[in-house]
């Protein structure tokens, strides 16, 4: 990466590592707002979810037709791991290039999960499929029991459920989706190459008081749930700090907004229209410009065994702050946009 006289920087073209694109009228209006992504790994999560490898190459194809003319994007697919899943499909898939890797949704855990997994034992099988093919394992690190507390659900599945799925399938290949504490940092960090984490941009713009001081904010809930102050500071660390085992899962979640303003909100936030200006405001407060490519373009790409991007963006800093739409629309419906609530300066560079 080179740095050219601030205020410029020009990077290998990002990849997004976890991303929702939904269907239909939602993906026709959202998936533009990712197109200058390189790799993008899109998630199963849709209603009925995409659990085999038919599914997943028809998914393709509708996202590609979603896509402007010349994009960048190139989807990477995943199947929605359920207590059926056949493990000759993933392996096959897996081989003809359709499925890229695996998705674990503890059920009930997050939007849609409802067909995921209530019994480990039942995927063992598939798990040890995958490990003996290379597939990567994604996961949404955060145990369902209710009797556990809401801000404790992701250090809670490290112990009760990564820990030994991990133990019990030597081999398989895990990324930790959307890591919001600094043990689920800490368990990253001490994981070895098999064993790798996303972090998003709104974890690391903001902590829990965004979400609850002076008012309810409900386009800041999203699961795993925002944290406190010091758990966004172990982020920020992490993604900052050169580590390769983190790299950039944008979660970009977008859903209608009667949706979200609702006596029962539902969780997600649609950051895709800033990622990476967002981004470069957060890496230069942590003086860490020059580890952005890493971060949003290198690691992730490593991790899935691919080369990095031969073409660059390039991001400017200007004095005035980027504005933003508020909220797209999408079919019938409107979509309100992540807004971190203070000034970005970074902006794409028009070609
Ligand atoms: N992150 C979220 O809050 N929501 C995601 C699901 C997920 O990634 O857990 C969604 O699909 O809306
Ligand atoms: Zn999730
Ligand atoms: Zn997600």
């Amino acid at each position: 990466m080179t740095q050219i006289t601030p205020p410029r920087l020009r990077l290998r073209r990002p990849d997004d590592w976890h991303l929702h694109l939904r269907d239909g009228a939602m993906l026709d209006a959202t998936a533009p707002y990712s197109a200058g992504f390189g790799r993008a790994l899109v998630m199963p999560n849709l209603v009925p979810p995409v659990t085999t490898s038919a599914a997943a190459a028809a998914y393709r194809e509708r996202i590609l037709a979603a896509l402007p003319k010349g994009a960048a994007m190139q989807p990477q697919m995943t199947l929605y791991l359920t207590e059926g899943t056949d493990p000759a499909d993933v392996t096959a898939g897996h081989a003809d290039g359709i499925v890229r890797a695996v998705k674990l949704y503890p059920a009930g855990a997050t939007t849609n999960s409802a067909s995921g997994v209530r019994d480990f034992d039942k995927v063992r099988p598939v798990l040890e499929a995958m490990a003996a093919a290379g597939v990567p394992l994604c996961v949404h690190g955060e145990v369902t029991d209710p009797a556990v507390d809401i801000f404790d659900r992701e250090a809670v599945f490290l112990d009760r459920v990564l820990e030994p799925v991990r133990r019990a399938t030597p081999g398989l290949r895990v990324v930790l989706e959307h890591v919001t504490t600094r043990e689920g940092v800490d368990y990253v960090r001490s994981g070895g190459p098999d064993l790798a984490g996303t972090i998003t941009v709104h974890h690391l713009a903001i902590n829990r008081n965004a979400m609850l001081a002076g008012g309810i904010r409900p386009h800041y809930y999203c699961l795993p749930i925002l944290k406190r102050e010091v758990h966004r500071e172990a982020l920020i660390e992490a993604a900052t700090g050169g580590e390769t085992q983190f790299f950039l899962g944008t979660d970009s979640a977008p859903h209608p907004d009667h949706a979200k303003q609702s006596a029962c909100g539902c969780a997600g936030c649609f950051t895709a229209p800033i990622t990476m200006p967002l981004l470069a405001e957060l890496f230069e407060r942590a003086d860490a410009l020059p580890r952005l490519e890493g971060f949003a373009s290198l690691h992730g790409a490593a991790f899935y065994g691919l080369p990095p991007a031969e073409d660059h963006i390039t991001l400017v800093r200007r004095g005035e702050p980027l504005v933003p739409p508020g909220r797209i629309d999408a079919g019938e419906e409107t979509v309100t946009v992540f807004d971190p609530g203070f000034p970005i300066h970074w902006h794409h560079e028009e070609a």
